[in-house]
């Protein structure tokens, strides 16, 4: 489905406090209709909060933000009747079943309890969750449990669907298949704006994206633009058996001038660089002989170490 042109959010030096502390710290954007747009970050980095502000839950400190046209702070009601939104949390509710769920927010929007009943039939078969309609949400899986949150925020036939980390505690397979429902969404044309601190996943969905630390953006544009803007196009991973870190920053300082940067983490090396063949002849060349070397395109999760210094999913 082609992205329009269509601005669906302008945000202009967007800024958020709680008491002293600045979480979101001024940031433009703008998401279009059709896109699948990402915040991209680092745990604490202001992505939520940013998601709340858009959602109309919580209000900005400063800066101006409009969303379908319409201004959060008067508009709130408005704005949240053509949001879909799949919150961090878990909201459904557990004891009640799977299309209870989807009828009794439908209640929500006002939808009549025929039409709604139907609309969550339709849902259902699109998370592949049918067959659980009548069990109780507390007997379903995680991954089930997201899609179910996913059908649900479908319920009012959202003009921009919000997903808070859409995947984050689900096992591969569970994410896989969130994943799918996330593409043919999207293959439909329905706008969606997800927060991620996995890269793969802000690589696969996202049709532009930014990168946000520390309540700042500090990159925007496509994946791709964003890897070839900030990295170069390989990375060779250089790593030594046995060996200590503070050694590690030692052979890193002999390793430099080849390629264009040198990043040593705790128990590799990173070489980034254009010429993966050339840049191992030139290591081997410094009469250095790591244990393995690992020649691999560049990703997301590059250009955020190179950007901040530090890796984006440090605890998974
Ligand atoms: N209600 C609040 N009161 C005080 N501080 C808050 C509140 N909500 C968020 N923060 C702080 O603001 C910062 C940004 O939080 P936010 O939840 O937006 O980050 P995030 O990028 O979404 O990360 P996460 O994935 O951990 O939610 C964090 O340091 C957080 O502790």
């Amino acid at each position: 489905m082609p992205i329009r042109d269509e601005i669906l959010i302008r945000a202009r030096d967007l800024r958020k406090s709680y008491g002293e502390y600045e979480a979101v710290k001024g940031v433009d954007f703008e998401i279009k209709r059709g896109e699948a747009f990402g915040f991209l970050g680092a745990n604490g980095a202001g992505k939520s909060t940013t998601m709340r502000m858009i959602g109309c839950v919580s209000q900005p400190s400063g800066g101006t933000m409009e969303v379908f046209g319409l201004d959060p702070h008067t508009d709130g009601p408005a704005i949240r009747s053509r949001l879909g939104v799949v919150p961090q949390d878990n909201t459904l509710d557990g004891m009640l079943t799977v299309v209870e769920n989807m009828t009794v927010y439908a209640g929500y929007f006002g939808i009549k309890r025929k039409q709604a009943k139907a609309k969550a039939a339709e849902l259902l078969e699109f998370v592949q969750l049918t067959a659980r309609s009548e069990d109780q949400v507390s007997d379903l899986s995680g991954g089930m449990q997201r899609r179910l949150a996913i059908a649900r925020s479908l319920i009012n036939e959202p003009d921009l669907v919000i997903l808070d980390e859409p995947t984050t505690g689900l096992d591969p397979q569970a994410r896989h298949l969130v994943w799918e429902r996330l593409f043919q969404l999207k293959e439909q044309g329905t706008s969606i704006l997800l927060t991620t601190h996995y890269m793969d996943e802000a690589e696969q969905l996202c049709d532009r994206l930014v990168v946000m630390d520390e309540g700042l953006i500090i990159a925007s544009g496509s994946p791709r633009e964003l890897i070839d803007t900030h990295v170069t196009k390989e990375v060779v991973e250089v790593r030594f058996s046995g060996i200590h870190t503070t050694d590690l920053h030692d052979i890193a300082e002999k390793l430099e001038g080849i390629g264009a940067q040198i990043e040593p983490l705790p128990d590799r090396i990173l070489v980034y660089t254009d010429d993966a063949d050339a840049t191992a002849i030139a290591i081997e060349a410094r009469g250095i002989h790591p244990t393995s070397q690992l020649a691999r395109r560049a990703t997301l999760e590059d250009v955020f170490l190179r950007l901040t210094g530090r890796a984006l999913v440090e605890d998974e």
